[in-house]
């Protein structure tokens, strides 16, 4: 039997999820612009770096600081992706670390969210891509471009602990080299 031509309506999603797959990159690339892997060697990587020693609380004083701020300009850049499936809590995440109020219900993201945190030494973008199904395609298109694979799971949703795990490990097998903290969120009712 001959094969059966594919639907127009099997066309018109494919069609539409190339065009919001390259728009995701596109943003993406114009958000963040530069890839991991020309930024640093892996041997100088900030991860690895001897942690600097704090100052004793009786030796540390507030105006040793004074006037050494770094601008804006001269921070450096550090880029987390948080993925993990529709509903674990990455939007509240984010929401809750640059101190927002989390949005009440759950809000699935369509697309991306992104945060910036300035530390003392440098920004750390958090970069959330929603966790629905037809967006977990395009994760593995991400991992190479970030320092750190924030990898939310949902602890209460034990039927899908097993997916979660699939969708991890399709990740660290585009890149066995990245690290990766694994959050098991939602231990606790609401927090905020
Ligand atoms: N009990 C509890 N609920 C939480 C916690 N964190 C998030 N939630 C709830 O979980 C639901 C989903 O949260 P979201 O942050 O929208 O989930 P998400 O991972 O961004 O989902 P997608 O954008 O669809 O991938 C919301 O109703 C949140 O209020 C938590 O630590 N404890
Ligand atoms: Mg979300």
């Amino acid at each position: 039997m001959a094969p059966r031509p594919l639907g127009p309506l099997v066309l018109a999603l494919g069609g539409a999820a190339a065009v919001l797959g390259s728009v995701l990159f596109i943003l993406w690339k114009a958000y963040f612009g530069r890839g991991r892997e020309r930024r640093w060697d892996r041997g100088e990587a900030w991860w690895g770096a001897e942690p600097a020693r704090l100052p004793q609380w009786d030796e540390w004083d507030p105006e040793d600081e004074e006037g050494e701020e770094p601008t804006l300009e001269e921070l450096e850049q550090r880029e987390v992706l948080v993925l993990g499936l529709d509903g674990c809590g990455k939007s509240t995440f984010l929401r809750v670390l640059s101190g927002k109020t989390p949005l009440e219900g759950h809000v699935p993201t369509w697309g991306f969210n992104s945060v910036r945190l300035p530390t003392k030494d440098f920004e750390v973008d958090l970069l959330e891509i929603g966790g629905s199904q037809n967006l977990r395609f395009y994760w593995k298109e991400f991992v190479n471009e970030v320092d750190v694979l924030v990898f939310m799971v949902d602890s209460a949703d034990r039927l899908r602990l097993p997916w979660a795990r699939q969708e991890l490990h399709k990740l660290l097998d585009k890149d066995p080299d990245l690290p990766v903290v694994v959050v098991a969120n939602k231990q606790v009712s609401k927090f905020w």
